[in-house]
């Protein structure tokens, strides 16, 4: 069973609304077993989050999504509370090699949620992890997803309508496309032992002493 973990904050449910849509695109795919966390009030302690079993859970997972709406630019100091637990696997880079990939939404169609998705790209990537694109070109796709232009990531647009409806099947879109990938690749499984670090598989070996 390939197993996705979905990670974000939502205060009024925007975010939320992309995070089961990234869900139902990846329950497409056979075989494929979602778990689905919104970071609670509860498990935020003096501005630290606080929930072992969460962190246990997702390092169960072939791939991570992380979530957030755009708050001035940026990831919502909650979700950043998220992202400074996940400290404590960084040094053995227990979640190296998983895939990751992105989501956010803000109430303008441009309110700089790229910064968000350059967050979360920068924390994959300083957790060893591999990132998921979008590809699909804007303007160009037969599913009409991507409608803001994002390739790193899902943007979303929300309104008094609420989370806009190209935006929402872009964000099952990237659902589906996480799950396929990550049961073809295998990676957990197949290509590298985590236990064991094996970094040896780039046949790589640092001399310091040159
Ligand atoms: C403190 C704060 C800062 C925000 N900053 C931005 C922003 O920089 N760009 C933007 O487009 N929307 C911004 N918004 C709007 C939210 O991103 C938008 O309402 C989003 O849909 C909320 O997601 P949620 O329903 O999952 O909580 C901000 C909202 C708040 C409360």
């Amino acid at each position: 069973m390939t197993k996705l973990g979905i990670v974000y904050f939502s205060a009024t449910g925007a975010t939320e609304t992309l995070a089961q849509a990234i869900e139902q695109g990846a329950l497409a795919t056979e075989a494929v077993e979602v778990l689905r966390f919104r970071i609670d009030k509860n498990q935020l302690v003096e501005g630290r989050f606080v929930d072992q079993e969460v962190l246990t859970q997702l390092g169960s997972c072939d791939a991570i999504i992380f979530g957030s709406p755009t708050y001035m630019g940026g990831v919502a100091s909650q979700f950043k509370a998220f992202a400074d637990a996940t400290s404590e696997l960084w040094c053995e880079q227990l979640w190296a090699n998983k895939l990751a990939a992105g989501f956010t939404c803000g109430s303008a169609p441009n309110g700089d949620q790229s910064g968000t998705l350059h967050y979360f790209f920068t924390l994959a990537c300083q957790q060893g992890m591999l990132w998921v694109s979008i590809d699909a070109a804007h303007g160009y796709t037969k599913q009409n997803v991507n409608r803001l232009g994002s390739q790193l990531g899902v943007v979303a647009h929300v309104n008094d309508q609420g989370v806009h409806k190209v935006d929402k099947a872009t964000a099952q879109y990237l659902g589906q496309r996480v799950a396929v990938l990550a049961k073809k690749l295998n990676l957990n499984e197949n290509v590298i032992d985590n236990n064991t670090v094996d970094r040896a598989l780039c046949g790589f070996s640092a001399d310091v002493n040159n």
